[in-house]
């Protein structure tokens, strides 16, 4: 029987100083553990500027300065950690990362963000996180002593058939740093984490850095923790802050009992590609 999930949300503020962050997000984790969370997610690019420039310069090797602060971190505050995304260099390639850490400290599973941020909207928001990194080319689940827990980052959010493969490899918790921004923040964030929690009928969290209007890109904010019923149970609003969220997995069989998504499939009809 998995333990229950106290799950802290660290909405910082991300600065250009690498140090600054890991203190930022040092003392977010405190807080979040002060209130007695047992994992904890922190923002996606959360020790490095959301700039393809800053991609290469803040990057590091897996084992590298950030990926020994979060270990560190975890086995101190005895909680799983899901850290964040940071660049992460292997060889040539530049990764968007998220490492999860048990609490002993050790590296659990390694997302790399599978689909690339891209988009170009006129008027609105350009970026093309491709210019710089390189995609992913795994599906992330992994079975913890909290229940199952999958790994996406931002924009993978955004592909059902992504979250259909990770439900059907029993995520019941999929956490997610991400950082979306004000052409698409106000119109498709809750949207989007409402319907992967809805489509799966399992909990999904996002976790954003706080917004700073003076940085090059916006991030939109309201981290948020949505339920299988498709509600939202916090949201961080704009600013800086810790919210912890009390989840319970056994949530999943009583609203996939009462709707029957899931199990109402017609498979005979339309299946993803990893279906079990
Ligand atoms: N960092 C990202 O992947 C941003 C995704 C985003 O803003 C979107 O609209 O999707």
């Amino acid at each position: 029987m998995p333990m229950g999930i106290r799950l802290g949300l660290c909405q910082m503020r991300v600065t250009p100083d690498k140090q600054e962050n890991l203190r930022r997000a040092e003392s977010c984790l405190r807080q979040a553990a002060a209130q007695g969370a047992n994992l904890a997610l922190l923002p996606e690019m959360f020790n490095c500027p959301y700039e393809n420039a800053c991609f290469p310069v803040y990057g590091e090797p897996a084992g590298g300065e950030t990926w020994q602060f979060l270990s560190g971190m975890a086995r101190e505050l005895g909680i799983y950690l899901a850290g964040g995304s940071v660049p992460e260099i292997e060889g040539e390639a530049i990764y968007n990362t998220c490492y999860l850490f048990s609490p002993q400290g050790e590296e659990l599973a390694r997302h790399r963000k599978v689909h690339l941020f891209d988009i170009d909207v006129p008027g609105g928001q350009r970026f093309m996180e491709s210019d710089t990194l390189t995609a992913g080319s795994q599906i992330t689940v992994v079975d913890t002593a909290l229940g199952k827990l999958g790994l996406a980052i931002c924009f993978d959010i955004r592909f059902a058939e992504f979250f259909r493969v990770m439900g059907d490899l029993g995520a019941q918790l999929i956490l997610v740093p991400a950082a979306f921004n004000m052409t698409t923040g106000p119109l498709h964030w809750d949207l989007a984490f409402r319907m992967r929690a809805l489509d799966q009928q399992c909990f999904v969290a996002g976790c954003s850095p706080a917004r700073d209007r003076s940085a090059s890109y916006v991030a939109y904010g309201h981290s948020l923790v949505c339920n299988p019923w498709g509600e939202i149970l916090t949201d961080c609003g704009e600013g800086e802050a810790v919210r912890v969220v009390d989840l319970d997995l056994g949530d999943l069989a009583r609203y996939r009992a009462q709707i029957p998504i899931l199990s109402g499939r017609r498979t005979d009809l339309y299946r993803t590609k990893q279906q079990t």
